[in-house]
C-alpha cells in the first residue's frame, strides 16, 4: 500500500489530500501538523475550514484511509511521498521584505524530512514556492541523507476557494514537474500513478521543475492581472457613462479573451494573488529584469487603488465625511462560499472607514467576530503564519459591531457597503432595509450584484462599481 503523508492541514492539504484518499482507496492518506487546533478540528464534525462538499468527502474516507494527526515525525518517517503544503507568507523582515516569499515553515519541514527518514522518499511541494525552491530544497535534504534518495517533484495547486471539492475532482490540469533523469522520471510517474485514478492522463502535464514551480506564479499572476484590468476599465466606466459589465461581456465574448474572471470587483483578496505577485516581482528583481518586475507590480497597485477609490466614493458621496455615521458592512469574507479573510479586500475598506471615523456594523454568515477583530488589528501579512504563532489581537476595535443578520447590521445605519457577493445578499428585502435606514440612505455595491434600477425606485442612492454614476454621484469625486 502506497503511504503519503501531507505536512500542513491547511486550506490545500487537507481537502487535497481528503480527495486523493476517496479516488484513492488503496492509498493511505495522514495528514499532519503542528498546529493542535487544526488537527483535533479535522478529528471533530465542525471542520477547520468551510468548503462546499468537503464534509462529506472527509466523512467517507475518515478512519478508513484518511487520518490527521499531530505526530509528524512519525507518519513522515513511514511514508512514501511526502507532501509539504506549508505556509509560504511573504517575508516581514530583513532581505526582501514586503516581497520574497518566507520558507521559513518549508525549510524547517525540510530538515525534519532529512533528520527522520529511514527510507527513500518522494518529497512534493505543494505550495506556493518561488522557482528555484526545490534545488535548495534538494540541498538541505541530501545535506545529511544517510545515503536515502530524496527525488523532488513540484506539484502546484491550482483551486480555488469555494469550489475547491469541485475544482479537485475536475481539475483542468494537474501539473507535475521533476527532475530529467530516470529517477526524476520514475518518481514524476509514481506521482502521475496516483493522480490518474480518477484525473485523465491529458490533463496531466509533465515539465521540469523550473517550469512547473514558475507555472504557478504565472497563472496566479494571469488571473489576477484579468482583474486588474476590468478593474481599471471600471474606472474608466465611471468616468464616461460606460457600463463594466457591458464591456466585460462584450469583450468576453472574444473567444480568445473568453469571458470568466471578467467581474468588476472593489479588488481581489484571497491569501495568494499579491503574495504571488510580490514574490514574482522579486524574482525578477533579483534576476536584473526591473521592467518586468514593474510590469507585474502594477497589478497590485490596481487593486490598491481600487479598494481606496470605494472608500473614497463612499466618503465623497457621504458630504464628505463618515464621522459617527453607522455604515453596514455587508460581507468580510474575500469571496462568497468560504469563511476565509485573508487578503479580503474588506479589510482595507473597514481599515479606510473607521479611518474617517465611521462606526461599523459587520454581517458575514460565515466569518466570527473574533476573526473580524483579529483581522482589523493586525500588521500587514501577519495572518500568513499558523494560527497558533500568529499575534493575539491586543485591544478590540471599538468603532465596529459585529452582528448575525444582515437587517440588524443596516439597521439605523447611514449607508450600506457590500463587500462579499453572497447570494442571500441577492435577495435581501429591501424595502424594509430603506424603510429602516437614515435618509438619504446610501449603497455602495462592491461586487455588483444588487439590481441598481430597482434600489433607485426604493429611494436609495446607489454606487455600483464600473455603473453609470447615480446623477447625486456624479459631481463627487472620488480620485484615490
Ligand atoms: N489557499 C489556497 O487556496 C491555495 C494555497 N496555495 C498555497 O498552498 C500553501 C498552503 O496554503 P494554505 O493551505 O492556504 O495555508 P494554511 O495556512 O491554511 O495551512 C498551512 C498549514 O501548515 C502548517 N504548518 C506550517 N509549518 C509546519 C510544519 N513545519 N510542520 C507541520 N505543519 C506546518 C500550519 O500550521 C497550517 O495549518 C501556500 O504556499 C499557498 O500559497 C496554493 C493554491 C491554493
Ligand atoms: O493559489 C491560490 O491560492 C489560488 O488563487 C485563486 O483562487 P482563490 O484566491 O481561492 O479565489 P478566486 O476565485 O481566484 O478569487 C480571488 C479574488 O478575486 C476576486 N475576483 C475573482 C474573479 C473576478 O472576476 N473578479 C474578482 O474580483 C474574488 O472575489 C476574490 O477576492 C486562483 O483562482 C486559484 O487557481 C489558485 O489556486
Amino acid at each position: 500500500m502506497v503511504k503519503i503523508c501531507c505536512i500542513g492541514a491547511g486550506y490545500v492539504g487537507g481537502p487535497t489530500m481528503a480527495v486523493i484518499a476517496l479516488k484513492c482507496p488503496s492509498v493511505q492518506v495522514v495528514v499532519v501538523d503542528i498546529s493542535i487546533q487544526r488537527i483535533n478540528a479535522w478529528n471533530s464534525d465542525h471542520l477547520p475550514i468551510f468548503e462546499p462538499g468537503l464534509d462529506d468527502v472527509v466523512k467517507q474516507c475518515k478512519g478508513k484511509n484518511l487520518f490527521f494527526s499531530t505526530e509528524v515525525e512519525k507518519h513522515v518517517s513511514e511514508a512514501d511521498i511526502v507532501f509539504v503544503s506549508v505556509n509560504t507568507p511573504t517575508k516581514t523582515q530583513g532581505l526582501g521584505a514586503g516581497k520574497a516569499a518566507d520558507l521559513t515553515y518549508w525549510e524547517s519541514a525540510a530538515r525534519m524530512i532529512a533528520d527522520v527518514s529511514k527510507s527513500d522518499k518522494i518529497v512534493v511541494e505543494k505550495s506556493t514556492v518561488p522557482v528555484k525552491t526545490a534545488e535548495a530544497i534538494e540541498k538541505i535534504l541530501t545535506h545529511n541523507s544517510k545515503g536515502i534518495n530524496f527525488q523532488i517533484l513540484s506539484n502546484p495547486e491550482f483551486l480555488a476557494e469555494g469550489t475547491a471539492i469541485e475544482d479537485l475532482f475536475k481539475p483542468d490540469r494537474v501539473l507535475i514537474g521533476g527532475r530529467e533523469t530516470p529517477e526524476g522520471a520514475k518518481a514524476v510517474q509514481a506521482l502521475k500513478d496516483v493522480y490518474a485514478h480518477w484525473v485523465p492522463e491529458d490533463r496531466i502535464i509533465c515539465t521540469n521543475l523550473w517550469s512547473a514551480e514558475l507555472s504557478k506564479l504565472a497563472a496566479n499572476a494571469f488571473l489576477a492581472q484579468r482583474i486588474s484590468s476590468v478593474n481599471a476599465m471600471s474606472a474608466l466606466c465611471e468616468a464616461t457613462g460606460a457600463d463594466v459589465t457591458q464591456v466585460s461581456h462584450a469583450v468576453g465574448k472574444d473567444t480568445r479573451i473568453g469571458p470568466k474572471f471578467l467581474n468588476a470587483s472593489v479588488g481581489f483578496g484571497g491569501s495568494c494573488f499579491q503574495k504571488d505577485i510580490l514574490n514574482l516581482v522579486y524574482i525578477c528583481d533579483c534576476n536584473g529584469l526591473p521592467e518586468v518586475a514593474n510590469y507585474w507590480k502594477q497589478v497590485i497597485k490596481v487593486n490598491d487603488y481600487q479598494k481606496t477609490r470605494f472608500v473614497n466614493r463612499i466618503v465623497s458621496s457621504m458630504f464628505n465625511t463618515v464621522s459617527g455615521k453607522k455604515v453596514a458592512v455587508l460581507g468580510f469574507a474575500f469571496k462568497k462560499d468560504t469563511g476565509d479573510t485573508r487578503e479580503t479586500p474588506a479589510i482595507d475598506v473597514c481599515k479606510g472607514l473607521i479611518g474617517d471615523k465611521a462606526k461599523l456594523s459587520i454581517y458575514d454568515p460565515q466569518v466570527s467576530e473574533e476573526q473580524i477583530q483579529r483581522d482589523l488589528s493586525m500588521k500587514k501579512f501577519d495572518w500568513d503564519h499558523p494560527t497558533h504563532l500568529q499575534p493575539m489581537s491586543p485591544t478590540a476595535v471599538k468603532a465596529l459591531q459585529v452582528v448575525w443578520d444582515a437587517y440588524e447590521a443596516t439597521k439605523d445605519a447611514h449607508a450600506v457597503a457590500i463587500m462579499t457577493e453572497w447570494d442571500e445578499f441577492k435577495t435581501l428585502d429591501y424595502q424594509r432595509i430603506y424603510d429602516n435606514m437614515q435618509k438619504p440612505a446610501f449603497l455602495f455595491d462592491g461586487r455588483n450584484i444588487v439590481d441598481v434600477e430597482k434600489l433607485r425606485k426604493i429611494g436609495f442612492i446607489v454606487y455600483s462599481i464600473g455603473k453609470p454614476l447615480d446623477q447625486w454621484l456624479k459631481d463627487m469625486p472620488a480620485v484615490a
